[in-house]
């Protein structure tokens, strides 16, 4: 679904050079749930951003099917973002002045094929709590909004960065519990950044980075249920 070839990324801090990604090839098969794994600072979110159409690299190729995202225009990166990804950050960015439903409306209002806003938040286990604001809903029911929010669009491929940093062992679990699931009953190829080694167990693949290379790709004979996760 997306191919990455000899991807590199260079950050000029002044006199200061720094890369971030230093050749890395990689493929996201459809339908697959990978896990990118790696320490502080060996560059997954540069590459998940990169892959998610977010930021350019400085060189390399990077194919959504036949199309070449390192080519693309700004403009046709937004289209790509808009049309084919859903993003999961650390921290929910959800807006605080709209309820779960109305957060996630945001997205289906202009999506080519959304789902309902309720459907989006059944998924993720919330339909008690559509009508609550931000303010109102604990850190794992609020990253449960963010990921209704990232599915309802029917996204080809969902990036999760660091979905769970700021939660819990157990809120953390029912999180990613919520991303399997997704993964298995939509299809949609998913790919979760973090730098906690269990949470490997969940993945089909995981690819390991280090200092900006891929150091290892393993791919997992069983996929541990993520709600068994304890951390
Ligand atoms: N916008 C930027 N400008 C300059 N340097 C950057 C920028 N973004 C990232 N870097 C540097 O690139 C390297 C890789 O950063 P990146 O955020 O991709 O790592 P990471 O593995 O996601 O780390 P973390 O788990 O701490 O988020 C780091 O040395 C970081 O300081």
């Amino acid at each position: 679904m997306l191919r990455a070839e000899a991807l590199s990324k260079v950050y000029h801090m002044g006199e200061v050079e720094i890369h971030a990604l230093r050749g890395v090839s990689l493929e996201l098969v459809s339908g697959e749930l990978v896990v990118l794994l790696g320490a502080s600072g060996s560059g997954k979110s540069t590459l998940l951003n990169i892959m998610g159409g977010l930021d350019t690299p400085t060189s390399g190729q990077l194919f959504y099917g036949d199309t070449a995202l390192h080519q693309a225009s700004d403009r046709e990166l937004t289209r790509f973002r808009r049309d084919h990804v859903g993003f999961v950050f650390q921290f929910y960015n959800l807006i605080p002045s709209l309820t779960a439903r109305e957060n996630v409306a945001m997205v289906t209002d202009i999506a080519r094929n959304p789902m309902r806003p309720e459907e989006a938040l059944e998924r993720v286990g919330l339909s008690g709590r559509m009508d609550h604001f931000p303010a109102q809903l604990s850190g794992g029911e609020q990253q449960r909004v963010a990921i209704a929010r990232a599915v309802a669009k029917r996204p080809e491929i969902l990036l999760c960065d660091e979905p769970t940093g700021a939660l819990d062992s157990n809120t953390g679990g029912l999180v990613l519990d919520v991303l399997q699931q997704i993964n298995q009953e939509l299809g949609t190829t998913t790919a979760v950044i973090t730098h906690n080694a269990i949470i490997a167990d969940m993945a089909n693949r995981v690819i390991r980075l280090s200092d900006g290379k891929i150091s290892d790709i393993h791919t997992n004979t069983t996929q541990r249920p993520a709600r068994e996760l304890q951390w």
